[in-house]
């Protein structure tokens, strides 16, 4: 099949590397004008494990191609998917301003009939607006399906080859078949290709993301009150997700979640409730909930130095929102660090894919060559990304570096037996970590 991919970030390079995979011609179309050299150079602008090989392959092969023109892209596309930002306006709503400009632009430009995908997030009855701006200067006929991405990155190209499911938002006949025949290969294991009408697939994407951003933002409460009354919340977890009514996945407590998507579209569906007059208060809570945890261990590293963080050497491991990615939007770690720079701390700061995008937004802050480096006489340690590699350090090395053994971890990597024996003082959430129950009151 001949694809369009309108917008080649992270859902729109691995959908369109990903179909060129499956043996179709994709073309890639990207308004960035650098991104798109670099993608011709066969240069990833993105970090996605797996990626690289894909994606040198189906260039090599001529199955996958990028351009800037619009006009190009589209030329006898059979399918046009839509992968462009839908960040959130000034009101918290997802804006549209980009997905409905490309529609507009669409319009005259379509020559036959073509399946134009909406693979962004975007709020119930965006597939109508979408199809109204492309009918406005239409020629042909056309159908709009709503096909919303469930990809994780960090195992983006794992997510999008291997769905758990594929959601497809359509009233048309033509276009069920032909969004039928694309996502085959990748559900011959038989997970399932499901239908419905195009609001249901809008509104399967936010519920989906508000549930999971719950799970977690549930398990950071239980968290916090393991802290108060002397439990463990790891524990809780192992004992509550082995119930297959619970589930183990997405229950691990920290330091809050962040990420382009859990933040904006917990946001995006308490605005689409607040338009049609219901007030869903458990999103409230949980957008509470999370902007509080993410801040949660600074009381705590400001009562260990009794309130005064001036001249104090803080290393930082871990940038990105997760592992496995550079992305760092809406990162944990970012606000502590302005938070530590702005009380007067110096930071050292490493991480294994992320420091080039947060050199672009903090300057102030020594980047170093490894894990051990940013250690280097630091007067505490903060986690807030759990890389592999900083699950099991050289613990005797690290106190060797470091002027005192203090840490400070929103991603719970040690165990607590561990890290006493080799001395450490260390904090942790939703454990009884040593010395934090005298320390709850500051909560
Ligand atoms: N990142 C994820 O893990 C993920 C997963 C599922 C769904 N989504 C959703 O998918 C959508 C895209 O997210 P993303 O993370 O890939 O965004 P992104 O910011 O990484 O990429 C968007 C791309 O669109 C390009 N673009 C902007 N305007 C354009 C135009 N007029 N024509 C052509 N290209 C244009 C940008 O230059 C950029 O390269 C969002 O709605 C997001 O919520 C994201
Ligand atoms: O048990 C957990 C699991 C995740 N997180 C945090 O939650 C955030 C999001 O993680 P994850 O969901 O793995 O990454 P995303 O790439 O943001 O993926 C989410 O957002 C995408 C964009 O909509 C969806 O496509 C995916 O299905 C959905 O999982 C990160 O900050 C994680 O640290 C936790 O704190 N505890």
């Amino acid at each position: 099949m001949k694809i369009a991919v309108v917008g080649t970030g992270y859902v729109g390079l691995v959908t369109g590397t990903c179909f060129a995979e499956t043996g179709n011609q994709v073309i890639c179309v990207d308004i960035d004008a650098a991104k798109v050299a670099r993608l011709k150079q066969g240069e990833l602008p993105i970090y996605e494990p797996g990626l690289d090989v894909l994606f040198h392959r189906n260039i090599e092969e001529d199955r996958l191609k990028f351009t800037t023109s619009l006009v190009e892209g589209i030329k006898d596309a059979e399918v046009i998917f839509l992968a462009l930002p839908t960040p959130p306006g000034e009101n918290g709503s997802a804006d549209l301003k980009y997905i409905l400009g490309v529609a507009k632009d669409l319009g005259p430009l379509l020559e036959n009939y073509a399946v134009i995908v909406d693979k962004s997030t975007v709020p119930v009855g965006t597939a109508e607006k979408v199809r109204a701006a492309i009918a406005a200067n239409a020629k042909v006929d056309f159908d709009v399906v709503s096909n919303p991405e469930f990809l994780r990155e960090g195992v983006a190209v794992e997510d999008f080859m291997k769905p758990d499911r594929v959601v497809i938002g359509t009233s048309s006949e033509t276009a069920k078949k032909v969004m039928e025949k694309l996502y085959a290969p990748l559900v011959r294991q038989g997970n399932p290709v499901i239908f419905m009408d195009e609001r249901s697939a809008e509104m399967t994407k936010y519920a989906a993301n508000s549930f999971l951003a719950l799970k977690i933002t549930f398990m950071n409460e239980i968290a916090n009150l393991c802290e108060k009354v002397g439990a463990d919340v790891d524990d809780i977890r192992r004992g509550i997700g082995t119930d297959s009514r619970i589930g183990k996945r997405f229950l691990f407590a920290g330091i809050g979640y962040g990420g382009s998507c859990f933040p904006k579209d917990v946001q995006a569906l308490a605005k689409t409730s607040q338009e049609y007059d219901y007030d869903f208060r458990m999103l409230n809570s949980v957008m509470a909930v999370n902007d509080d945890q993410k801040k949660k261990l600074l009381p705590i590293v400001r009562k260990h130095f009794d309130g005064n963080l001036k001249g104090k050497k803080i290393a930082v491991w871990g940038l990105a929102f997760k592992p496995h990615t550079d992305d760092i939007r809406e990162a944990p770690a970012l606000e502590n660090i302005v938070a530590l720079l702005e009380e007067g701390a110096t930071v050292l700061a490493y991480d294994p894919e992320a420091m080039e995008n947060t050199k672009r937004l903090i300057s102030n802050v020594t980047y170093t060559h490894s894990a051990y480096d940013a250690l280097d006489k630091a007067d505490a340690l903060m986690i807030f990304t759990e890389w592999p590699q900083f699950r099991t350090p050289d613990f005797a090395k690290m106190a060797e570096l470091m002027n005192d053994k203090v840490i400070f971890d929103g991603r719970n990597l040690y165990e607590l037996k561990q890290i006493r024996e080799h001395g450490f003082l260390y904090y942790s959430i939703g454990r009884e970590t040593q010395n934090l129950r005298e320390l709850i009151n500051i909560y």
